[in-house]
């Protein structure tokens, strides 16, 4: 059955709705960065950049770095856009957009978040970057999904460590792709850690400025949480949904996380840039020998 157009909604030049991307602009190695502007300064160590386009916070450029294919693509801020960006990205590859069926031969996407985050943990040194093992999502967006793609041991033990108000979505924790894992974990500046991704940057997060959190020590029951030999090092607000859907839909995910804040220290980057244009240089170099 074809999908209706009110489903898999196209522009009129054929192209995805909000990613304004037709299947051959992208490459089936793809970088998703927050900042649209994180986008130009990845491919600014391109040898050269072959497609761009930008529709709302999504720009895209796809290119070539030593002769390997990628596509770069912001994703702005927040596990809503994560929905977006990865169905759209999928129906790309994965979807007759001329026929609107669902293909038979299902094509398998890499996609490596490069994103800043807050260390939570004292030993999570600021411009360090962590690798996330699991994502641990406190969103609730891949409630929405049918999913057995969950760590159920570990958002059990999770789950019985927390004591936070019910009238939070349920926390979640899936796993990153293990052989990205096993290809990015090979540098003394790459801290292995769970990552929490967060609804917000404020309250969600444990931020107080002006207003008052319901559950105060929220941060504290996260810094303490062990599973295995896991802690939750750090938080920002994409990774869950990215493993997520990533897994739903057949494909690779890892996030790696330039740590510009640590909130047991209470200290902010002295240069984010620097740390984020390494993270760049290093996560591009291990992508090029993929
Ligand atoms: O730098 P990016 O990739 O946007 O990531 C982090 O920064 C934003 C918040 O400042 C959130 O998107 C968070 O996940
Ligand atoms: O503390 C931080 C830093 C960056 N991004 C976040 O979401 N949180």
């Amino acid at each position: 059955m074809p999908l209706a157009s009110s489903e898999l909604i196209l522009n009129p030049d054929g192209s995805i709705y909000h990613l304004n991307l037709k299947p051959e602009d992208i490459a089936h190695t793809i970088i998703t960065v927050g900042d649209q502007e994180r986008v130009a300064k990845v491919t600014s160590y391109f040898d050269e950049v072959i497609f761009e386009t930008q529709k709302r916070e999504f720009k895209t450029q796809t290119g070539f770095y030593k002769g390997k294919k990628i596509t770069v693509i912001s994703t702005g801020i927040g596990i809503d856009n994560i929905d977006i960006v990865l169905n759209e990205l999928d129906a790309l590859v994965n979807i007759d957009l001329k026929t609107r069926e669902i293909k038979k031969n299902h094509q398998k996407l890499t996609i490596v978040r490069i994103g800043t985050s807050g260390g939570i943990q004292p030993f999570v040194d600021l411009d360090k970057f962590v690798m996330s093992e699991a994502g641990v999502g406190f969103d609730g967006l891949l409630h929405y999904y049918k999913n057995k793609v969950t760590n159920d041991e570990a958002t059990k033990a999770l789950c019985n460590h927390l004591k936070v108000s019910p009238k939070k979505p349920l926390p979640y924790i899936v796993d990153a792709d293990q052989t990205l894992i096993d290809h990015f974990l090979t540098e003394s500046k790459v801290i292995p850690g769970y990552t929490g991704t967060n609804l917000g940057f404020y309250g969600p997060q444990g931020r107080t400025l002006r207003l008052e959190l319901e559950d105060p020590d929220f941060i504290d029951q996260l810094v303490s949480f062990r599973y295995k030999n896991h802690c939750i090092t750090n938080l920002e607000m994409e990774t869950s949904a990215t493993y997520g859907l990533a897994k739903l839909l057949g494909h690779k995910a890892l996030s790696m996380n330039a740590i510009i804040a640590n909130r047991a220290t209470g200290e902010f980057s002295k240069d984010p840039k620097d740390s984020v244009d390494s993270l760049i240089r290093f996560t591009l170099d291990k992508l090029s020998k993929l």
